[in-house]
């Protein structure tokens, strides 16, 4: 098969489905987006599927703001239910230190617009039920936020793509990327040659490689993640908001009649392995028996791990290569890619188009680590 392309996007997950349908809708013609897999099979269904705009740094509210705006209207505009839960995010905290930085990322995100508002712990606890408040300080609460279903997201993305005349190729690796001088002239793939002078690396945890096929040095390293699912939990408020220990790092939101949850695990090991293992367990089972003892007495009925692609200061990698011509990258989550996955697919189009994105980009280069620029995010989970 040989193809032709405006631009190739190299990963079928929620970033790469995300600039597939910005970029179709916005006329960029013969669009084609390879996926080694199936859709969302990397990364984006194994997320959480958490959304929020409470962080730390002005570029993530905003990516994090703009990205809910969209899972707002996403049903009307790209034609998916998406499950979206406006249930809020709920941060507990247990330091000063953690208060005072909650408090200055709420006067930010407040500012920028996000209504998130510090609580006592018992309003956190009639929000979250199954938390005990024992050496609790405060919350930090956003009623915008929430959680929806990270594979409706992308297949949503997809389809309407494809109904804006995107290609989407599925079981089809990008094995290397030719070019003529710092140019880029195709991409060689298992289903054969694509001539385009585009790529767009939205390879998630696989980006090193993609960055290294045009000599581009992408730091993410993949660090598995597990995720539990519990049975019903009887009495479940229907609003629960997605609540998160900001000491252990456990979190929890609702999954139909139970519970999604999951913590780090500081034992794990960069690498790609995504089996899930019990040697979580005993810091899972402390994290619970500290902040929500409730949650020992659930059934965990299933479970997965997936893949976070961290980068040296857990922020994005977004921007275009300066070594090579029209190479565009958007990796590196570290945890929050499902959440950004709607604005970042508009920056990206606007980085193609030439046009000025809604936010300055820039300090999410790639380059920021040469340039001695590291942009850490204090809100992770
Ligand atoms: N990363 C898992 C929880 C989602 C979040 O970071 O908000």
């Amino acid at each position: 098969m040989n193809l032709r392309a405006e631009a190739v996007i190299i990963g079928g997950g929620v970033i790469g489905t995300s600039i597939a349908w910005h970029l179709a809708r916005a006329g960029v013609r013969d669009v084609v987006l390879v996926e080694r897999d199936e859709l969302a099979a990397g990364s984006t269904s194994r997320a959480a599927g958490g959304v929020r705009a409470q962080f730390s740094d002005e570029l993530n509210i905003r990516l994090g703001a703009r990205s809910l705006e969209a899972f707002g209207r996403f049903e009307e505009e790209v034609g998916q239910d998406i499950g979206l839960h406006r249930v809020g995010y709920l941060f507990l905290l247990s330091t000063p230190g953690q208060v005072a930085s909650f408090e200055a990322g709420v006067r930010l995100q407040n500012s920028l617009g996000v209504p998130s508002r510090l609580l006592a712990p018992e309003e956190a606890r009639r929000l979250s039920p199954l938390i005990r408040t024992d050496g609790l300080l405060a919350a930090a609460y956003s009623p915008d936020d929430g959680h929806c279903t990270p594979e409706a997201v992308v297949h949503g993305y997809a389809r309407a793509a494809r109904a804006h005349g995107a290609r989407i190729l599925r079981h089809t690796e990008a094995t290397g990327i030719e070019l003529r001088g710092d140019t880029i002239t195709a991409v060689s793939t298992t289903l054969g040659r694509i001539e385009t002078g585009t790529v767009v690396c939205a390879a998630g945890a696989w980006s090193r490689a993609v960055g290294a096929m045009v000599g581009l040095d992408l730091p993410v390293r993949p660090l598995r993640r597990q995720i539990a699912v519990t049975g019903p939990v009887p009495g479940l408020p229907a609003a629960l908001p997605m609540t998160i220990d900001f000491t252990t790092s456990l979190y929890f939101h609702r999954e139909g009649p139970g519970l999604l949850l999951g913590m780090s695990d500081p034992d794990e090991r960069p690498g790609f392995a995504t089996d899930s293992h019990d040697r979580w367990i005993p810091r899972l089972t402390e994290a619970m028996q500290q902040r929500a003892p409730a949650l020992l007495e659930l059934p965990r009925t299933g479970g997965w791990a997936g893949l976070y692609e961290n980068t040296p200061d857990h922020n994005a990698l977004i921007g275009e290569a300066t070594s090579v011509s029209r190479f565009l990258y958007a990796t590196g989550f570290s945890g929050h890619g499902f959440l950004q996955g709607p604005a970042v697919g508009e920056v990206i189009r606007d980085l193609y188009l030439g046009r000025v994105p809604f936010l300055d980009i820039s300090p999410l280069s790639a380059g920021r680590f040469t340039a001695g620029a590291p942009r850490p995010e204090a809100n992770l989970v």
